[in-house]
């Protein structure tokens, strides 16, 4: 199968750079949103970052208009009808999720792929929404997409062969690489890294360091790129949350609570980056 026309759901800041990847490799895209302001915001975080790689000599700016060519943006989920394979990465909500993917199902091709970004919800939860789980997989992309190296990609216990190979296939021809997980919540990237940030917000909770402190730590002390508590400020605390949340109620597992700490920032809405404040404040 060849894809020629790529779906984006959700404009935010994983669903804009994968648009972003997207476009690059060459394939026509779709990037959609419920609001045309939050589009509209995905398009010029696209636009600021190709135009730095123009500034940098990454590329040409005739290269850069190619790639803003090639994406067309929607907020009516019927322009997903043109997709041949389709990444949902709106909110990590799963009543969101089902109901894009019912949705799509009824929208698209049957030959359309419907792919998930989710951070953790297993893959065979989304695909039973859909008349087409063996052509429904996660495809996980890591933050910042344009610069992370890394696909999860996710098989639930329907998915195709051919969705597999596909995905798989698509990950390389956007210059990364993809490895496998199977379907467990959190699969293998958030099992591993968000209890590590959830023990980083225990830290701060329990009195261990300072925020500073607990970052400079795991900064300087096992060269992390980016200390946890600034990592998750990055990824968002509403995100982090609801990835606790998933491992918890999936695996039933106290080792998985969520920090009270965690879950009082989200409620005050402290978010992280896109807020304005979480563990740190920014401008
Ligand atoms: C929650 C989930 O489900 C899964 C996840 O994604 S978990 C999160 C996974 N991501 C991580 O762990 C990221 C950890 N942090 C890092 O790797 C690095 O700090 C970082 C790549 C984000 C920034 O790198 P840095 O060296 O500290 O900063 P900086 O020099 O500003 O940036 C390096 C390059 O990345 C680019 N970059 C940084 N942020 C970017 C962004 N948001 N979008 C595009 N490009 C970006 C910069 O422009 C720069 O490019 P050049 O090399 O061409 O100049
Ligand atoms: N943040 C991260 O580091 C990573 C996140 N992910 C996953 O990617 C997904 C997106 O996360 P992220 O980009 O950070 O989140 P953001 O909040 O930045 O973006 C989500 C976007 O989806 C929009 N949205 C909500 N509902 C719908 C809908 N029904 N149709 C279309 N768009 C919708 C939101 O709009 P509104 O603002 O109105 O809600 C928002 O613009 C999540 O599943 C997350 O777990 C995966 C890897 C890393």
């Amino acid at each position: 199968m060849e894809v020629k026309t790529f779906g984006v759901i959700g404009a935010g800041q994983m669903g804009n750079g994968i648009a972003q990847v997207a476009a690059m490799s060459g394939l026509q895209v779709i990037m959609n949103d419920i609001k045309e302001e939050f589009v509209q915001r995905g398009l010029n975080n696209i636009t600021g970052i190709l135009s730095k790689n123009v500034e940098k000599g990454k590329m040409t700016a005739e290269e850069k208009s190619a790639v803003l060519g090639r994406i067309k943006t929607s907020v009516n989920l019927q322009d997903l009808e043109a997709a041949d394979y389709v990444v949902e990465a709106a909110t990590e909500n799963q009543p969101i999720k089902f109901k894009i993917f019912q949705d799509l199902d009824k929208i698209c091709s049957p030959e359309t792929i419907l792919a998930s970004n989710t951070s953790s919800i297993p893959i065979g939860r989304i695909a039973a929404q859909t008349k087409r789980p063996e052509k429904v997989i996660g495809m996980h992309f890591m933050n910042p997409v344009p610069v992370m190296k890394l696909v999860e990609v996710i098989r639930g216990l329907a998915t195709s062969d051919e969705t597999f190979k596909v995905t798989w296939d698509l990950s390389i021809k956007f210059g990364k690489t993809p490895a496998e997980s199977s379907d467990f919540p959190g699969f293998i990237a958030n099992r591993i890294l968000m209890p590590m940030i959830n023990e980083a917000v225990y830290a701060l909770y329990h009195g261990v360091g300072t925020p500073e402190a607990i970052d400079t730590v795991m900064k300087l002390g096992m060269n992390h790129p980016m200390g946890p508590l600034t990592l998750a400020d990055l990824i968002g605390l509403d995100t982090c949350l609801a990835i606790m949340e998933t491992l918890y109620e999936g695996f039933c597992d106290s080792k998985y609570r969520p920090c009270p700490l965690l879950r009082k920032y989200v409620e005050a809405g402290w978010l992280g980056r896109k807020s304005g404040r979480g563990f740190y404040e920014y401008k």
